[in-house]
């Protein structure tokens, strides 16, 4: 089956009970702010292949989904961000292409650094896709950092190597029975910067 760039048609798989509501996703797309047109191109290609690869390609964001979370980065200024659930790298080349290289939160100094885009994922056929695609524009690739393997583990090697990092803004979009376990980690460990914002996809 082939399926349309925003990959939520009405015959859609995952439609159950129009719950993707197709007609709303059109209208939000075509007044939503396009992507710049390289990163369209690549999430054109990435689409493609995912769906063209994956049974489950449907794990997808939708479209209207990654230009919202490209506008929030944006409007947030965000240069920290942790996505748990990278699947293809939909999403993730959404945010990176709206991160900002300074944040508001950090100090002068901090600043120094460039931004950073860390994503996870346990399959590491979704991730190298995602890698693959995101190579295509320097910049992207630059800021994202692909970390293969259960995220809980993940999460909990990541702040032992890097014990006072925190994030402007965290995706969750993997496992939903993981996802009170994120939350508490996130919060318990202090990852959240103090205006950070945490978005869960509830799938
Ligand atoms: C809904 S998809 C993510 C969609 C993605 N954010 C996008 O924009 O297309 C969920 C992903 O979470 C991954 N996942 C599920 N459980 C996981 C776990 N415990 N650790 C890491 N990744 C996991 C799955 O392999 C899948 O690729």
């Amino acid at each position: 089956m082939r399926l349309n760039y925003s990959n939520a048609t009405e015959d859609f798989p995952g439609n159950i009970d129009n719950r993707l509501r197709t007609k709303e996703e059109e209208y939000s797309n075509d007044h939503s702010t396009p992507f710049p047109l390289e990163v369209a191109d690549v999430l054109k290609e990435l689409i493609d292949e995912t769906i063209h690869d994956f049974e489950k390609h449907y794990f997808m964001t939708t479209e209207t989904q990654r230009k919202l979370l490209f506008q929030l980065v944006k409007l947030f200024r965000c240069s920290r961000i942790l996505e748990i659930g990278t699947f293809t790298g939909a999403a993730t080349i959404a945010m990176a292409a709206a991160m900002s290289s300074s944040s508001p939160s950090l100090s002068s100094e901090e600043n120094g650094e460039n931004g950073k885009l860390i994503t996870l994922e346990m399959d590491p056929k979704a991730a190298g896709l995602a890698q693959k695609h995101a190579k295509k524009l320097k910049y992207l690739d630059d800021r994202i950092d692909f970390v293969v393997g259960p995220a809980m583990e993940s999460l909990v090697r990541i702040t032992k190597e890097q014990p006072n990092k925190q994030y402007d803004f965290v995706f969750i979009d993997a496992n939903k029975d993981g996802y009170a376990s994120y939350f508490d980690f996130i919060m318990d460990h202090n990852l959240l910067s103090d205006n950070g914002v945490i978005i869960a996809d509830n799938g």
